[in-house]
């Protein structure tokens, strides 16, 4: 049998965790042919429900899933990972200022940087699910001095996957005869959902961008502002459709975009575009299965240039906000 991979989770016992942990023990995050140790981190107080969900794990005798263990210590939970998905995060509270949250989470995802920098295996690879997610992936990069900048990235596919959704109810097809959707920026309101260098069907997307008023009126802010109805709809935050998307992202990473096709992911920016070094900012990526790889030389007309330099000046502040408070 093939050596087993050590994937980390953090906030297990959370709602995201809930749906990814038993599709990655089914196989669905890296193969049905590679089998998975899971170490899942959780705060003190939730670990109880961390080994209900471990349990549950035991009962169904996924025969890819070789040992699961619990832990509120993270260099306990990081020791030797090869993948860490880092779900768990300080959601923001009633009357929390957007410092508030970023410090908050400054004081998780740092600590959480330096395990993986003193305890993960060599070649580790790191998702950041939890949010501010760009911000968050930055904070965890800036503490881990030994770790590549380019093995961690923050989740931009739960947008990527619901701008290929939208834009495919739009014009009538279905969402796998959509390719080539890039979201640039923030996973944020600011988030610009591209469809300039999509290919519907076999014809530009550029074509669809002609209806100015449907792209500006309907299709970015429903996409941008997603996450926002999905919580006014279900009183909870999107659950199975973020764990789908972190599944989808680790498997591309892992696996490969597929020939003639790209993803979105925020990476360790490094001067494509214009944006400023080291920022986490979401771009069209590809990769062959080691490493992402920035979608270069695509060309962008006032209206997009216009919204992603919104998006990179709000991930600008973001940095600017952590630094004051010495998050990195
Ligand atoms: N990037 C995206 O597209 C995207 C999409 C949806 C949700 N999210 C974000 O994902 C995060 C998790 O969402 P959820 O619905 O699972 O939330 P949740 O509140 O149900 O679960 C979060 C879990 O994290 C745990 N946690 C908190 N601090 C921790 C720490 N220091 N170490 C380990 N665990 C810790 C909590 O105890 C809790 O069990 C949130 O920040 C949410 O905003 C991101
Ligand atoms: O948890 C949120 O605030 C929203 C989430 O990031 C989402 O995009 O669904």
């Amino acid at each position: 049998m093939t050596t087993p991979v050590t994937v980390t989770v953090t906030g297990a016992a959370g709602m995201i965790g809930y749906s990814l942990l038993f599709r990655t023990g089914a196989g669905q995050l890296l193969g049905a042919d590679t089998p998975i140790r899971l170490r899942l981190l959780e705060v003190p107080q939730a670990v109880r429900v961390a080994e209900g969900v471990a349990m549950e794990l035991d009962d169904c005798a996924f025969p890819l899933l070789v040992d699961v263990e619990i832990t509120d210590d993270p260099k306990v939970a990081f020791d030797g990972a090869n993948l860490a998905v880092l779900v768990g995060a300080r959601p923001r509270s009633k009357g929390m200022e957007r410092s508030d949250l970023l410090g908050a989470n400054g004081a998780i995802f740092g600590p959480q940087g330096r395990a993986i920098n003193d305890r993960a295996a060599d070649d580790v690879r790191v998702l950041v699910v939890g949010n501010p997610a760009n911000t968050n992936a930055l904070i965890a990069a800036s503490h881990a001095p030994d770790v590549p900048k380019e093995r961690f990235s923050a989740m931009t596919r739960l947008d990527h996957n619901r701008a290929m959704a939208q834009l495919a109810r739009h014009v009538g097809v279905r969402s796998s005869q959509v390719r080539r959707m890039s979201i640039w920026g923030n996973h944020s309101g600011t988030q610009y959902p591209d469809v300039f260098h999509t290919v519907v069907d076999g014809r530009p997307g550029a074509e669809l961008a002609g209806d100015t008023q449907w792209l500006t009126d309907e299709f970015i802010p429903t996409v941008a502002q997603r996450g926002a109805a999905i919580i006014e709809a279900r009183g909870a935050s999107s659950q199975a459709s973020a764990a789908d998307a972190a599944i989808s992202h680790v498997r591309d990473w892992f696996r490969g975009t597929p020939d003639g096709d790209w993803t979105s992911a925020g990476v360790w920016s490094t001067g494509h575009y214009g944006v400023p070094d080291g920022l986490m900012c979401s771009f069209p990526v590809t990769s062959d299965g080691k490493g992402w790889t920035v979608v270069d030389d695509l060309e962008h007309g006032e209206f997009s240039r216009g919204r992603i330099d919104a998006s990179i000046a709000e991930l600008v502040e973001e940095r600017e906000a952590v630094r004051a408070l010495g998050l990195i």
